[in-house]
C-alpha cells in the first residue's frame, strides 16, 4: 500500500475505474509534477483531471510504435514509480512489471447460453487452449443475485421457450429449452494472482466474438490482446459486472434498478439467434450501432465483422455456423471534451463539461448566475414594497439560532424551512412532494376566470383555464433583513455550492447536468435562471422559434390563485433557451426525478416574481444524474411546438407512445408548453 493517503486515495479510486495501477501512478507522477504537488487540481470533480491524463497517457502509449523502446522505459518508469510514490508495494504487482512477453492474450470474460456441448469451437478451442477455467454462475433472472451478493458455482436454468416467435432455422427443432448462462473468467494459470484476481496484460485492443451452435447455443466472448503494454491486474469477474451495471444505472440512468448485466447478455444471445438465420452483415452492424450509424465514426468504435461462416447459415446441423467478429479497438478511443467552467467564473463553484463521446455541438447561450428581464416583464424590487411584515429588521446574525423564530418564517407557517445544516426540513419538502406528485386534489388548484395562457394563445376566444397548481414558498431574509448574509434562512441567494458537472448523457436526452458529489436529501442544487419574460412574449417567441431542438421555459404561476384577473405584463415566464444557468441542463424523468422545484421567495413578496429552486427529493449519489419532472403530458395533442420522444428510463415512464404501447401515427408529441401547463397535466396523468 502506498503510505502517501492521497496517493493510496487515488489509486484506490482509479482501480473502481479499472485503470492499471501502472498507468495512474506514471500519469499521477507528471501530474504532481505538473501542478507542483497541489493534489487539490488532481482530486476536484472526483479526480476528472487524473482520469482524463491517463485516457491521454494511454493513447500515447499505444501511439508508441517502437515496442523496445517502449518496454525499457515502461520498465524504467515503473521501478522509479515505485520509489516515490508506492514505496510499499504489495510484491505481488511489483513482480508483474517483470518477465513480460510482449503479446499475450487474455479471456476476460465469455458467455455462454444453451444446454449442448458446442462443437468444433474456435472459441471454446481458445479456452481449453489457455488453460484453466475459472468459472462463476449467475442466475440471469433475479436482480438481486446481479447487484448484490452474487454467488459463484450457482447455477441456475430458466426456462425459455426458444422457439416461441422466432422462426430460426438453427433452433426449430427445439421447442422449449433450458438456458443456462454462465459467465466464465478464462485466463492462463500464470495470470492468476493469489487473491484470485487476474493479472491482465493488456487493454487497448479487445475482441467480442459471438458464436451459436445450431442446436441454440450462443457463446460470446470478450478477449484482450496486449501490445507490450504495462501489466496491469484484471479485477475479478464479479466487479466487472457490478461496475458496469453500476455505471449504466447511476451514470446513464438509461434503465430501470432492475437492469441486470447477465439479463442483457442473455437477451444479446437471444438477439445473435433470431439475426443468424438470416441477416446480413448490416442488419448486425446495424443492430449495434443503431440503424443511422452504420459506418459512421459516431462512438469512434472499430467494429470489424469477419463473418466466418463453416456453414450455411440455415443449415439445421448442429456444429458451429456462425462467428461473427467485431474488433473493438480503443486505439480509436474517442475524444474526450471537456470545459474546465461553463460559468465563466459567475457562479462560487466551477462547473465543467464533459462530452466523453465527443462528437456534440457545444451548447450555444450566455451564461448568467440570476435571471434577467427580456423586455416587456417588469420585476418591482423596492425597499417600499417589502413591509415589516416581510423582513426582519430587528434580527442579527443567524436568524435560524434565535429562540423565536422572526418575521420571515411566517410564510412557512412560523417555523422557518431550512434546517441548521441549510437543507430543507423533511415535513415541509415530504409535504412539497406530496403536492407535485400525489393524488390531485381540487383545493391544489387554481382555475383563473381569464387565463393569460389561454389569452396568448387565442385573445378572442380564449379555452377555459387549465388550472394552476398552488404552490408551498419559501421566504428567504434579504436586504430589509439585519441578520448576517450567513444567516441559515439564506440559502439560494448564496447560490450554488454542489459539485456539479454537465455531461452529454448515453440516453439520447442530449446534455445533462450529474453531481460529481453525494447530496443529501433536501439540499438546494441550483436555481432554474433565465430570461424573465411575460407570457406573451414567450408565446410569441415560441411561435417564432418552435423548431429549436431543446426549449426552455417555466411558468410562474405557483401563487395566481392570490389574483383576481392577472395583467399579461404581471403573468412571467422564464426562459433559459439563450440566457440561462446550469438549471438549463436538468433533464425530465417521469415522477421518480431526484430533485423538486420549489419557489423561494427572496427580493420581493410579490409573487409574480420569485426564484425556482431546486432541491433534492432524496439523498443523490455521487454521479448519478439529476433530474426533475417537468410534468409533462405526452399524450397532449395540442400543443403547437413538438416534444420530445421521453428517454427517462423510468419504470412509471408517462410516455407510452415512445415506448411503442400507443401507435403513434398521429400524435404529436409537445414540450414547452407542457412545461407551462405541467399542473394540469400532472393532474390528468394521476386520474
Ligand atoms: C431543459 S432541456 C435539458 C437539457 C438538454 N438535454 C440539452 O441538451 O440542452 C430540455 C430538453 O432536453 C431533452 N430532454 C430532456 N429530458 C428528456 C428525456 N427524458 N428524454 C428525451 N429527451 C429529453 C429534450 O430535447 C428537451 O426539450
Amino acid at each position: 500500500m502506498a503510505k502517501d493517503p492521497r496517493v493510496h486515495k487515488a489509486i484506490t479510486a482509479m482501480k473502481r475505474l479499472t485503470f492499471p495501477q501502472e498507468d495512474v501512478i506514471a500519469v499521477l507522477r507528471k501530474l504532481l509534477k505538473l501542478y507542483e504537488k497541489r493534489w487539490e487540481l488532481i482530486e476536484e470533480d472526483n479526480y476528472a483531471t487524473l482520469v482524463e491524463a491517463i485516457l491521454e497517457y494511454q493513447k500515447e502509449e499505444k501511439n508508441d510504435v517502437n515496442s523496445s523502446r517502449n518496454n525499457y522505459n515502461l520498465k524504467d518508469h515503473s521501478e522509479n514509480r515505485h520509489e516515490d510514490l508506492l514505496d510499499d508495494q504489495a510484491p505481488s504487482v511489483r513482480e508483474s512489471h517483470n518477465g513480460r512477453a510482449d503479446r499475450e492474450e487474455v479471456q476476460l470474460l465469455s458467455l455462454e447460453a444453451g444446454e449442448q456441448e458446442l462443437k468444433d469451437s474456435s472459441l471454446s478451442q481458445s479456452a481449453r487452449n489457455r488453460g484453466n477455467l475459472h468459472s462463476s454462475t449467475y442466475q440471469a433472472s433475479t436482480r438481486q443475485n446481479s447487484l448484490a451478493g452474487r454467488e459463484s458455482k450457482v447455477q441456475t436454468n430458466e426456462r425459455e421457450n426458444f422457439q416461441g416467435d422466432h422462426q430460426h432455422g438453427l433452433v426449430a427443432s427445439h421447442k422449449r429449452k433450458e438456458l443456462d448462462i454462465t459467465i466464465q473468467q478464462i485466463t492462463s494459470e500464470k495470470d492468476k494472482r493469489v487473491d484470485g484476481s487476474v493479472r491482465h496484460r493488456a487493454s487497448l485492443q479487445s475482441t467480442l466474438n459471438i458464436a451459436s451452435s445450431t442446436c441454440g447455443k450462443v457463446i460470446i466472448s470478450l478477449t484482450c490482446k496486449s501490445n507490450g503494454l504495462p501489466n496491469s491486474w484484471s479485477p475479478n469477474i464479479d466487479a466487472v459486472v457490478k461496475h458496469a451495471e453500476d455505471k449504466y444505472l447511476r451514470s446513464y440512468k438509461i434503465i430501470g434498478p432492475e437492469f441486470s448485466l447477465v439479463q442483457f447478455l442473455k437477451e444479446l444471445c437471444n438477439s445473435f439467434l433470431e439475426l443468424s438465420s438470416n441477416s446480413t452483415v448490416n442488419s448486425l452492424v446495424s443492430e449495434i450501432m443503431g440503424p443511422n450509424q452504420q459506418g459512421s465514426s459516431r462512438d469512434n468504435i472499430e467494429i470489424k465483422i469477419n463473418k466466418r461462416i463453416r456453414k450455411s447459415e440455415s443449415s439445421s446441423s448442429s456444429s458451429l455456423v456462425v462467428a461473427q467478429k467485431h474488433s473493438i479497438s480503443l486505439e480509436k478511443r474517442r475524444p474526450l471534451r471537456k470545459l474546465p467552467d461553463i460559468t465563466n467564473g459567475t457562479e462560487k463553484v466551477r462547473i465543467s463539461l464533459l462530452d466523453e463521446f465527443g462528437n456534440e455541438r457545444l451548447p450555444d447561450f450566455v451564461y448568467i448566475p440570476q435571471n434577467i428581464s427580456y423586455q416587456g416583464a417588469y420585476v418591482q424590487v423596492s425597499l417600499a414594497r417589502i413591509s415589516d411584515e416581510d423582513c426582519c429588521a430587528s434580527c442579527e446574525g443567524d436568524c435560524l439560532s434565535s429562540s423565536f423564530p422572526c418575521a420571515c418564517a411566517r410564510v412557512t407557517g412560523g417555523e422557518f424551512a431550512y434546517t441548521t445544516e441549510g437543507l430543507l426540513k423533511e415535513k415541509f419538502l415530504d409535504a412539497c412532494i406530496l403536492m407535485s406528485e400525489g393524488p390531485p386534489e381540487d383545493h391544489h388548484y387554481y382555475y383563473c376566470s381569464d387565463c393569460p395562457c389561454e389569452r396568448a394563445k387565442n385573445a378572442h376566444r380564449p379555452e377555459k383555464c387549465k388550472g394552476h397548481l398552488v404552490r408551498k414558498f419559501v421566504k428567504e431574509c434579504w436586504r430589509k433583513c439585519r441578520c448576517s448574509m450567513q444567516c441559515g434562512n439564506r440559502v439560494v441567494q448564496r447560490g450554488i455550492t454542489c459539485k456539479l458537472q454537465v455531461f452529454l448523457t448515453a440516453g439520447g436526452k442530449g446534455w445533462g447536468l450529474r453531481t460529481l458529489e453525494e447530496i443529501p436529501k433536501g439540499a438546494f442544487v441550483c436555481e432554474y435562471v433565465g430570461e424573465i419574460l411575460t407570457n406573451m412574449e414567450l408565446y410569441e417567441r415560441n411561435k417564432r422559434n418552435c423548431k429549436d431542438r431543446h426549449t426552455y421555459p417555466v411558468l410562474m404561476d405557483a401563487d395566481w390563485g392570490t389574483e383576481r384577473v392577472l395583467k399579461d405584463e404581471d403573468a412571467l415566464c422564464l426562459d433559459a433557451t439563450y440566457y440561462g444557468n446550469v438549471g438549463r441542463f436538468i433533464n425530465h424523468r417521469c415522477n421518480d426525478a431526484n430533485l423538486i422545484d420549489i419557489p423561494v421567495e427572496v427580493e420581493t413578496p410579490d409573487r409574480h416574481y420569485y426564484h425556482l429552486a431546486f432541491f433534492t427529493k432524496k439523498k443523490v449519489a455521487a454521479f448519478e444524474e439529476l433530474t426533475w419532472d417537468y410534468g409533462i403530458d405526452f399524450n397532449d395533442h395540442n400543443h403547437p411546438i413538438e416534444a420530445f420522444q421521453c428517454s427517462c428510463g423510468s419504470a412509471r415512464c408517462r410516455d407510452l407512445k415512445g415506448k411503442g404501447i400507443i401507435k403513434q401515427n398521429s400524435v404529436k408529441n409537445h414540450a414547452t408548453e407542457s412545461l407551462m401547463n405541467s399542473v394540469q397535466k400532472k393532474k390528468t396523468n394521476n386520474r
